[in-house]
């Protein structure tokens, strides 16, 4: 959208934290959750915030996934929250590099009920792992891995998406550092090439959602 000289239409105010803090805070997990996040804390691995978790099962549920992509298990914070709201009889694969996470998240998944058959868990590198999955396969592929790896999760999601699917990247704004040009620091640059590479895709219909570390979600035209 633009201004009447054809520029970016320019913040209307400063971000009211009143309301973020609210958005944060008016979401309440579950002991299933609250689990992972104790073990999320015992690893020193960050998960979602509950507001950003709760922003996933809602795409997740609205595009009715079956086939779900997350980049980044993390102990599986995320991934409760799109098994929460994907078909009862969607697949989630997560992919991490480090497999202390993925035991910490089988016991999430575990601790929540799921069903074995419902995640894949692959231990390995995305940049492996990634190029032996299907294009147009996936209805929702969440980013969530290194901002400097950013760029090449978000072209490899955007190939997986099928028409109409929704790809989420997480910290997608460096914590609002993209939008200052004087930051030119590798991680910074990685998370700006990647909103470009979706902004410039004339498939997708981006927003940018101020919840947690920041969120880009776009969805693919049918
Ligand atoms: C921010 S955490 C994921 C949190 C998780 N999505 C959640 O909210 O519960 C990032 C994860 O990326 C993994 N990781 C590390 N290097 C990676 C890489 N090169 N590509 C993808 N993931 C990587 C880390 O092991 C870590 O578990």
């Amino acid at each position: 959208m633009t201004d009447s000289e054809g520029g970016p239409h320019p913040p209307t105010a400063s971000p009211d934290s009143a309301l973020i803090d609210y958005a944060e805070s008016a979401i309440v997990e579950d002991d299933a959750l609250l689990a992972a996040r104790d073990r999320a804390d015992e690893l020193g691995a960050s998960a979602v915030a509950p507001a950003v978790g709760a922003l996933l099962a809602l795409l997740a549920r609205t595009c009715d996934a079956h086939a779900v992509v997350e980049i980044g298990t993390g102990v599986g914070v995320s991934g409760l929250w799109l098994l929460n709201g994907m078909a009862a009889d969607g697949v989630l694969t997560t992919i991490d590099p480090e497999p202390e996470h993925h035991r910490a998240a089988r016991q999430s998944f575990a601790g929540a009920d799921i069903a074995p058959g419902r995640t894949r868990l692959i231990n390995g590198a995305p940049r492996d792992v990634l190029p032996r999955l299907a294009d147009e396969s996936y209805d929702l592929v969440f980013v969530d891995g290194p901002l400097i790896d950013h760029p090449r999760h978000v072209t490899e999601a955007i190939r997986m998406l099928r028409p109409g699917g929704v790809v989420v990247v997480h910290n997608a704004t460096a914590d609002g550092a993209v939008a200052d040009p004087a930051r030119t620091d590798p991680p910074v640059a990685a998370a700006r090439e990647a909103a470009l590479l979706i902004a410039d895709d004339e498939r997708l219909l981006p927003v940018v959602i101020p919840l947690g570390a920041g969120v880009l979600a776009a969805t693919k035209a049918r």
